[in-house]
């Protein structure tokens, strides 16, 4: 069976092409993708990644905007202490609107399983990562980005040396467990024991009111969902030679280089000829892709029914802060860099 015509050579091929080129003007090889000679900053994100990027405030503004202009939404009771419109079905202005939909409860809930099944599936089961000598090495040091993501997502959401950041944040700002602090004894100033996080809180009945509480649903999916299109997105577009552009890196020497230079040779795709974007991704890129997609929904949901404008930059913010250590600091630091990798290097 013939193949499909190719667009991308391997990289033996492209080198012969390039020095029938350069010798004698006789190659029948089509070019390689063009490559933009321009160097990105290794200090920021890739144009690519930008753009992508952007595609979070964009989705908080609009729903901040379609909160203020549907009439549905705007009819419905809001309660600012709980930051949610009212919960009884026959008030609720939409289905997303209450916390019990079953995309908070069994996706959202549980989301960072959900993201880590979708790597793991991937890591495993996708053949960029599979084959090569270094197979294994490429694998730890994918989980060990899973690792200091989920390192950031634990200290922000669930425990950093005690509260987790969110609660911590709540509490500096003047936020405390209303009702409870007056029932609850034990260590503290004066004797009387604080409800420090908002889990205790919910959990001896109170309220936690006042402070600034960084939106956990737009850190998390924000988080998550980046973190896949990292892992996913650069892997798969290597493999299948869908690469315009390449991230820039830091030599130990101080020079900039594109980070393909410390890639290391191994086969990429080049049998089946052009893949289609759902071949290129395999199963768990498609997973990724489903999660990463669900994320979006629910952060589209967060933007229009919960929280304030405010409460969500800081939720975005913060999962910002944690991917440019994990994605952009490496770059510029090679020491990092041999700890951590590049995905798809
Ligand atoms: C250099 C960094 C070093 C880091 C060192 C720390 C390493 C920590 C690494 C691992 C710790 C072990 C934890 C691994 C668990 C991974 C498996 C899971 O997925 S846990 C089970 C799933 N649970 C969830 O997904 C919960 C998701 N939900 C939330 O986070 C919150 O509900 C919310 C943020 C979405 C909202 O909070 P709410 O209070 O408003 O409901
Ligand atoms: N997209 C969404 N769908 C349903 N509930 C959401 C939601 N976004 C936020 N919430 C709810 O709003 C509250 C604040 O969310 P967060 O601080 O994580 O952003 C949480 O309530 P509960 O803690 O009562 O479940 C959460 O479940």
């Amino acid at each position: 069976m013939s193949s499909p015509t190719r667009r991308y050579k391997s990289p033996s091929e492209l080198s012969r092409a390039n020095n029938n080129n350069n010798n004698n003007n006789t190659t029948h090889l089509p070019p390689p993708p063009p490559q933009n000679n321009h160097r990105n900053t290794p200090y920021l994100p890739t144009p690519t990644e930008l753009a992508l990027l952007t595609l979070y405030p964009t989705l908080l503004l609009f729903g901040a905007l379609f909160s203020l202009l549907s009439p549905e939404t705007r009819a419905a009771p809001y309660d600012t202490l709980r930051q949610a419109h009212a919960q009884d079905p026959s008030l609720a202005p939409s289905y997303f609107a209450r916390k019990d939909n079953l995309f908070n409860v069994l996706f959202v809930k549980r989301g960072w399983a959900w993201i880590t099944a979708a790597f793991g599936a991937f890591v495993l089961a996708h053949p960029a990562y599979r084959g090569g000598g270094n197979q294994t090495r490429r694998r730890v040091r994918a989980g060990v980005r899973w690792v200091v993501v989920t390192g950031w997502w634990v200290f922000v959401t669930q425990w950093c040396f005690g509260p987790p950041i969110i609660d911590r944040g709540f509490r500096w700002s003047g936020g405390k467990c209303e009702v409870v602090e007056e029932m609850v004894f034990g260590f503290g100033e004066g004797g009387v024991k604080e409800v420090v996080t908002a889990a205790a809180c919910k959990a001896s009945g109170g309220s936690w009111r006042g402070g600034h509480d960084i939106s956990g649903h737009v850190f998390l999916l924000v988080l998550g969902s980046f973190f896949l299109v990292q892992e996913v997105g650069w892997v798969a577009a290597r493999w299948a030679r869908y690469l315009g552009e390449e991230r820039c890196v830091v030599m130990h020497d101080g020079a900039v280089k594109g980070a393909g230079v410390e890639a290391e040779r191994r086969e990429q795709q080049e049998e089946a000829g052009v893949l289609t974007v759902l071949e290129t991704l395999g199963f768990g890129g498609r997973l990724a892709a489903a999660v990463t997609g669900l994320c979006a929904w629910m952060l589209l949901m967060t933007a229009i029914y919960f929280h304030t404008w405010f409460e969500k930059l800081t939720g975005l913010v913060v999962a910002l802060a944690g991917l440019y250590v994990t994605y952009i600091l490496p770059r510029w630091i090679p020491a990092l860099r041999s700890i951590v990798g590049l995905p798809g290097i």
